[in-house]
């Protein structure tokens, strides 16, 4: 098998704001079209790669220039790593990823790989996808995040693979750049270190493509491509072996294989996970594409030193890529004839040998799993986890987003929703504001009144003064009316901005309703909606008092300043003022009651619904459990069954050789019988003939 040296390109990235701002310098550029150089210390490293982009470089031109290619291998059965090497913080997302300013390389793969396929119309082909994370030697299924074991095994068909991670169909590149998307968001809401996370975690993201010709017999091909983002090169200063095994465990492969001192010796593929993931990337089989990310600054000379010369070690590595073809067929009757031949085995000596019941242990669960290879199986178990997958992402708190992204088109909507919340927002902020110059102003006119009022009650009768005292009030009500209005017109639009929010979220509620698969994941949204809801009628409480407590204060102020201006109430109006009295101190506690009452309906009806809630989710356990126990019945049942037959076949195999050897010895004592009586008539003739044809009456027995 020709090999084939690891690519590496290396990729030196602008110094960010905050860099410069802190007086940072430039000490590394990419020179050519392949040598990045450090100058430092006096020093100057010149590095030669297989490529090398400058800061201002896009992630375009490097997909197109070195990530495109191997993508075109991948479709016809290679299988291709594109892997993120760096120290943390010299633009390892950046590149791989991407951000709102450029798309990174993995969306561009995604995109471009589906393009491709679209083109080779005589093909169908099935894309899943899985995406691990690993810190500290613990791996986090990314686009499930379960809580059920994992572990790093070996398979004749799917190679080095983790057992128990989800593996999702992806029928489009927008399915599948979303599942690239929500695992990213898995990543980072999951981290709770960010600074470790950054520095220590590892992201696997595998696309596997399988590609057959339609109607044709021929086999077809497989290939898997890895995005791999691989945590900080830089040293570490743990001492805790799981995060020196995470952090140098690729490092130490790298030397293993790429240095020329330590060349031809053991490579610690083992020690650690990430490594023993990447054993086809590093050295096995596949095409593989070290993307160097490398940061310019002057503090970070040494790690950009180091990575550089990783960098070297990962060229020198030399990789054995074979095109995958589809042999699943055929592994599958092997392992059928391996393991009845084991079992034969197994079943023939006097004592069953442990070695050969492991080993068929074994070759039963390859066996297993070989089967779950098929493209029905697939579709099968990818729909079983999208299920599984929307609890498990619910329970990170990342229900909304994930609804939101699983809904095609709701994007809009969510927008919609968002600009909304940003016009409100607004609209609360001019809304407090203007209540502060409102308040000002009431303050203010207060105060004048105050001085009117004494002024009027010292019996002084300036003319001039009492103008003056009663134009400025004046215009203090007249500013204080204008304001209120202004103040008024933000509260309707802010209503309206309101409703309209409610609208669009009814919409989109809706259409959540639509993809409300399973009960837990039903009462997780309507626990979100009500909370929110809850909410919003509070603030709508809240808002209507501070209404009520303005208008309350605009009036307070008119009466007190009709006071100072000595007007004197009519026996008419202060009937009607007792009146209104009245009726507002009856009203008061029948709307108090209103709400009390409303308060404990509220919570009757949502204790009912975690009642009922509760009961539905009692009696699905209650039915998976009868389902299980049915299932174990059943299949105990067709053990049982299937023990007899073999047995019965067993006995009938042995009652049939028991026959067929009976048989057989009857059959040669047969034709010893045979034999003897035809020797017997041959004899008898002679005589006949001696005799001269006459045969006597008697026959001598010793003749
Ligand atoms: N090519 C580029 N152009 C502009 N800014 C960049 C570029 N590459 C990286 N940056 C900026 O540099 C900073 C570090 O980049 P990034 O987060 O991608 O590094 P990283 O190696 O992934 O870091 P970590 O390991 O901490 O996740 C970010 O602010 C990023 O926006």
């Amino acid at each position: 098998m020709p090999s084939e040296n690891v690519n590496v390109v290396g990729r030196v990235r602008p110094l960010t704001t905050e860099e410069v701002d802190k007086g940072g310098k430039s000490v590394v550029k990419a020179t050519g079209r392949d040598k990045i150089v450090v100058e430092a210390a006096g020093k100057e490293l010149s590095v030669s790669l297989d490529g090398a982009y400058g800061p201002d470089a896009k992630n375009t031109q490097v997909f197109q220039e070195k990530c495109d290619t191997l993508l075109q291998r991948a479709l016809d059965g290679y299988n291709v790593t594109f892997m993120a090497f760096g120290a943390t913080g010299s633009g390892k997302s950046y590149l791989m990823a991407g951000n709102d300013q450029e798309l990174g390389i993995a969306p561009m793969v995604i995109q471009q790989l589906f393009q491709h396929l679209r083109q080779r119309s005589n093909k169908e082909f099935m894309v899943t996808a899985s995406f691990v994370e690993i810190l500290d030697e613990k791996m986090t299924d990314l686009l499930n995040p379960h809580n059920n074991p994992m572990a790093v095994r070996q398979h004749v068909i799917k190679g080095i693979f983790v057992d128990g991670l989800s593996e999702m169909v992806a029928r489009t590149a927008e399915e599948l750049s979303q599942l690239y998307e929500q695992g990213r968001r898995a990543r980072r809401i999951g981290a709770t270190d960010i600074k470790a996370h950054r520095a220590r975690a590892h992201a696997l993201f595998t696309i596997t493509v399988e590609q057959k010709e339609r109607q044709s017999s021929k086999v077809g091909v497989r290939s898997n491509i890895l995005l791999a983002e691989l945590a900080g090169c830089e040293a570490t200063d743990s001492t805790d072996p799981k995060v020196l095994a995470g952090t140098q465990g690729v490092l130490n492969v790298l030397r293993a294989l790429g240095d020329s001192k330590q060349k031809g010796g053991h490579v610690p593929y083992r020690e650690s996970v990430v490594t023993r993931l990447l054993q086809d990337s590093l050295g096995g089989n596949a095409i593989t594409l070290m993307l160097l990310s490398v940061s310019p600054l002057d503090k970070a000379y040494q790690t950009s030193q180091s990575a550089l010369q990783y960098g070297q070690f990962a060229r020198a590595v030399k990789n054995h890529a074979r095109m995958n073809v589809d042999d699943t067929q055929d592994i599958i009757a092997e392992l059928r004839q391996d393991i009845s031949k084991l079992r034969d085995k197994v079943a023939g000596a006097p004592e069953p040998n442990r070695d050969d019941v492991a080993k068929m242990e074994d070759l039963v669960s390859d066996l297993q799993l070989a089967k779950k290879q098929t493209w029905e199986e697939k579709e099968r178990l990818s729909a079983q986890f999208e299920d599984q997958r929307k609890v498990n992402l619910a329970n990170r708190g990342i229900l909304e987003w994930v609804m939101d992204s699983m809904k095609k088109g709701s994007r809009e909507m969510q927008e919609k929703i968002l600009l909304l919340q940003k016009e409100r927002d607004q609209l609360s902020v001019q809304y407090k504001e203007k209540r502060q110059v409102v308040d000002e102003l009431k303050e203010e006119l207060q105060r004048r009144i105050n001085d009117y009022t004494k002024f009027t009650e010292s019996g002084k009768k300036s003319e001039s003064e009492t103008k003056k005292l009663v134009t400025t009030i004046h215009d203090l009500k007249e500013r204080v009316k204008r304001e209120t209005e202004i103040l008024k017109k933000i509260k309707e639009t802010l209503r309206d901005v309101q409703d309209r929010q409610q609208k669009e979220r009814q919409n989109a509620n809706t259409q959540i309703t639509a993809i409300k698969g399973n009960a837990e994941m039903r009462q997780k949204v309507e626990l979100e909606e009500r909370k929110r809801l809850e909410m919003e009628h509070k603030l709508r409480v809240e808002e209507e008092m501070d209404k009520a407590k303005l208008d309350m204060e605009n009036e307070l102020a008119e009466i007190q300043m009709r006071e100072a201006e000595g007007y004197q109430y009519s026996t008419k109006e202060g009937a009607a003022l007792e009146k209104t009295l009245v009726e507002l101190k009856v009203d008061k506690p029948v709307v108090t009651m209103k709400i009390q009452t409303l308060q404990q309906e509220k919570e009757h009806l949502s204790g009912e619904l975690e009642e009922v809630y509760r009961m539905h989710h009692e009696q699905l356990e209650l039915q998976q459990l009868q389902h299980y126990q049915t299932f174990r019945s059943y299949r105990e049942m067709f053990e049982e069954q299937k023990a007899a037959i073999d047995q019965r076949y067993r006995k009938l195999l042995e009652d049939c050789i028991q026959d067929a050897v009976f048989l057989s010895s009857r059959n040669s004592d047969l034709t010893t019988e045979n034999q003897s009586l035809k020797q017997q008539i041959a004899e008898m003739k002679d005589v006949v003939t001696r005799l001269g044809g006459k045969i006597p009456s008697t026959i001598d027995p010793s003749a």
